[in-house]
């Protein structure tokens, strides 16, 4: 078995200058998948998305590229829509009017609150508003989601430690950079703060680069899709070992190429490279760990 450190050091090595300049770009968020019209119905859009983000797989078939089309579809339809009547009919899908009285049942069991009392309460009803309020700061703004929102307070306790994860919130927050390219309503001077988000994609390509390694028990329950209970020690290791195998990646990152002066992404853009690495070996990758949340 390869050391972790010297796995993170072969990924390192790996990365190409060619990788690099794609980590750094702004073509790294995915914004043919997800509705982009660079003003605030796109954050409104990127709220309702990340608040049912989570815990795609077991639906057979169902991926985050469904809700985040899905969504794109009925809004291009309703807000962009030249039919006259389709406007008339529901040109307020995502209004924090209509948000807050969706029944659906993930989102009221999941916040407790619905999402659309809160962002009328606090903001408005704009999710727009709520970016302001960060102040162009990513962690004040992830600090105001999880104040607001009680479904994004991704937290667990280990061995008598709060553990905060915090997938949801922080990728939000980095969807909404990505989404504006760090401009306007993306424009945040600390987006280098946020962490990977720790979902359970992201794991699987780290362990098929023997950078995160399982003890002999926890493969046998992964590769035998055993579910690991939310909150349990085992799922918190992989998620805060995911976090951090990303930072040392990072550190190493920044050794060989930050010297150079050559641009180094942030945690958010190798979180998404690594996430679309997973996305498409996802047929001949072993199992990814099998946790019922509504966190990731
Ligand atoms: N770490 C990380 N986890 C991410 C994403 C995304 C999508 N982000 C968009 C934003 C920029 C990019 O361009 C992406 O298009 C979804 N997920 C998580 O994956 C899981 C779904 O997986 P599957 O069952 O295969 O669809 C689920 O927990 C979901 O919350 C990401 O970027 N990073």
């Amino acid at each position: 078995m390869t050391s972790i450190l010297a796995a993170v050091t072969a990924f390192a090595d790996g990365i190409s200058r060619r990788d690099l300049d794609e980590l750094v770009s702004p073509r790294a968020f995915d914004i043919d998948l997800h509705y982009i019209d660079g003003g605030p119905k796109t954050v409104q859009y990127l709220l309702a998305v990340d608040t049912i983000n989570f815990c795609f797989w077991p639906q057979p078939g169902l991926e985050y590229e469904h809700l985040a089309r899905g969504f794109k579809a009925v809004l291009v339809l309703i807000w962009q829509s030249t039919e006259q009547e389709a406007l008339q009919r529901d040109a307020d899908v995502l209004s924090a009017e209509r948000l807050s009285c969706m029944t659906g049942e993930q989102l009221q069991g999941l916040l407790s609150r619905p999402v659309g009392s809160v962002l009328l309460e606090r903001y408005g009803g704009e999710a727009a508003q709520l970016i302001a309020a960060g102040g162009g700061s990513a962690v004040q703004l992830v600090d105001l989601v999880v104040d607001a929102f009680p479904g994004f307070r991704d937290c667990a306790m280990y061995r008598g430690r709060e553990i905060w994860l915090l997938k949801r919130a922080q990728i939000f927050v980095g969807d909404v950079w990505g989404a504006f390219q760090g401009k306007g309503l993306g424009a945040f001077h600390d987006i280098g703060a946020l962490t990977m988000f720790a979902d359970y994609r992201v794991p699987v390509v780290l362990r098929q680069l023997d950078i995160l390694q399982y003890s002999p028990e926890l493969a046998h329950k992964v590769d035998c899709r055993v579910e690991l209970p939310a909150g349990s020690e085992e799922e918190v290791e992989i998620r805060a070992c995911t976090v951090w195998a990303v930072e040392q990646i990072m550190i190493a990152l920044r050794e060989r190429h930050g010297r150079a002066g050559s641009p180094v992404p942030h945690s958010v853009q190798l979180d998404w490279y690594l996430w679309e690495q997973g996305e498409h070996q996802r047929e001949n990758a072993p199992p990814h760990h099998r946790t019922i949340t509504h966190f990731y």
